[in-house]
């Protein structure tokens, strides 16, 4: 599990460490992974230009250790200091080492060392036109591209963007959570041998998601493994029901059932799907159009995954035990905001929505994310851009669903879900897709999981 946790925690948990030190030893040990990290993205030292962008805080003194360490690599290194000083330790050891100030030509690659956790969103104008200078250039930036809100992961402000991010013993919130994590570029962490406490935002990796998935056991029966019911589609949207069946249909549950206008189409795709009665969760909403509503009511009180159109109808709170999965639209339309709000500040407004609903709230997006109304925010990290295509959500939503009926917690299921999706998409490789390709590559990708 990669976890990220808050600022205060951080230096909280960094304080102890920082006083048993000696001298700068754990910015040295910082800077020496991010001199590496530099290193790999140049293919080496030796007559590379790299060219530093220092604040005045510990974060430029990161920034002018590594560059330290690249000039005794062989390393042509430049800095500019952007608020005329810097680290005194760091800016002497920078200059003995035969670093340079100033700029001279078009580096090679560019460390970003303004802010770090000490940071207040955005860039003052010297360190904007620092950057601008060396526009076109990568970008390796000491802990976080400077100018993000590190704790919201919200970007109000101009920012760096950077093409690798690398950060020291913990993951923060900006790391993870879009938009600033989409600024991060790739995240390298440097082990400082710091424990730190829980966090509340985590992601989940291959191997977490090994460990919760469902598998049958040897006196299980179709039933015992749980019934899951589908009440999608529409006259006018038959294969939202299609697809959203298909998603509930990867084998998970032992049975999936539809209800509702698209009957004859499922059964064409799907003849193992039988038609109403008991079920152990619902998946309702996935174009369902003007019947939404009702399917709504008629679903009752299971666990149940609310999708698309009958997220609208929801009443202040959500059922028990149930998995509201909007994309940034449909979030504004439940919340009354705007989708650029949504889009601004994800991380606020899904957790906004979990306790509002009392409800897990899943949040589609590049970074989807899962929140529980106690706070608590898984951010998915699988995918590729070719998953935002029409059906890919009806597909999600099946998944969920039969995850929830084995039994899974609706954070699990919601989470484990968004997992394998965006790894499906991820196998059918680096091209387009249709949402109809994804059950067989989720079944593919749980094997190689079991594997
Ligand atoms: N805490 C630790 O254990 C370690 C911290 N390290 C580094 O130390 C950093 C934190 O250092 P600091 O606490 O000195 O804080 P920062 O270096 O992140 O920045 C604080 C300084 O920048 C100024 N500042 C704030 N916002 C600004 C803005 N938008 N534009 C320009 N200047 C701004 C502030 O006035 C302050 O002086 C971390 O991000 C990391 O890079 C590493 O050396 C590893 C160890
Ligand atoms: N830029 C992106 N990168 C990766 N995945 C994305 C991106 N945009 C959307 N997605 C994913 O694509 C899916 C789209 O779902 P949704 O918007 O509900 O589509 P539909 O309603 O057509 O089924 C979601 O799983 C979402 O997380
Ligand atoms: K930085």
């Amino acid at each position: 599990m990669k976890i990220a946790r808050r600022v205060e925690a951080i230096r909280a948990a960094e304080v102890g460490a920082i006083a048993a030190a000696p001298g700068d030893a754990l910015m040295r040990r910082a800077a020496a992974g991010v001199a590496r990290a530099c290193i790999e993205q140049l293919g080496g030292a030796y007559g590379r230009r790299v060219h530093l962008v220092v604040g005045v805080g510990d974060n430029g003194g990161d920034a002018l250790y590594a560059g330290v360490a690249l000039a005794r690599r062989g390393a042509l290194v430049t800095a500019t200091l952007v608020a005329g000083r810097a680290h005194p330790g760091a800016l002497a050891a920078y200059v003995a080492a035969g670093g340079r100030l100033g700029l001279t030509g078009r580096p090679d690659l560019v460390v970003d060392g303004v802010v770090g956790i000490g940071g207040r969103p955005g860039l003052r104008p010297e360190a904007a036109a620092a950057f601008e200078q060396v526009a076109g250039v990568p970008i390796v930036a000491v802990d976080v591209p400077s100018g993000v809100d590190v704790d919201s992961g919200e970007t109000p402000e101009i920012h760096v963007d950077a093409d690798v991010t690398v950060t020291f013993g913990s993951l923060r919130h900006a790391h993870l959570v879009d938009p600033a994590a989409a600024a991060c570029g790739a995240v390298a962490v440097v082990e400082l041998g710091v424990d730190f406490p829980a966090g509340d935002v985590e992601a989940l990796e291959a191997e977490d998601v090994r460990l919760l998935l469902p598998a049958p056991e040897s006196d299980d029966h179709k039933y015992t493994r749980g019934v899951v019911g589908v009440r999608a589609g529409s006259v006018r949207y038959p294969g939202a029901a299609v697809l959203a069946v298909a998603g509930a249909s990867v084998g998970f549950a032992g049975m999936v059932r539809y209800v509702g206008a698209a009957g004859e189409q499922v059964v064409a795709a799907h003849p193992e799907v039988v038609g109403a009665g008991k079920v152990q969760a619902w998946v309702v909403g996935s174009g369902t159009d003007a019947d939404a509503e009702s399917h709504l009511h008629a679903a009752g009180g299971t666990p149940i995954v609310i999708d698309a159109d009958a997220l609208v109808h929801l009443p202040g709170a959500a059922p028990a035990d149930a998995v509201l999965t909007p994309h940034a639209g449909e979030l504004a339309t439940m919340l009354g905001v705007s989708r650029d709000e949504i889009e601004a500040r994800p991380l606020h407004h899904v957790r906004q929505a979990a306790e509002a609903y009392d409800a897990v709230v899943l949040l589609k997006g590049r970074r989807t994310l899962i929140a529980r109304p106690d706070g608590r925010v898984r951010v998915n990290t699988t995918g590729t851009p070719w998953l935002a295509t029409a059906g890919s959500g009806d597909v999600l939503a099946g998944l969920i669903g039969s995850l929830l009926a084995t039994g899974m917690s609706g954070f699990d299921a919601a989470s484990v879900g968004a997992w394998l999706h965006g790894r499906a998409a991820q196998a059918c490789g680096d091209g387009p897709l249709v949402a109809g390709m994804l059950p067989d590559a989720i079944r593919a990708v749980v094997e190689d999981l079991f594997a």
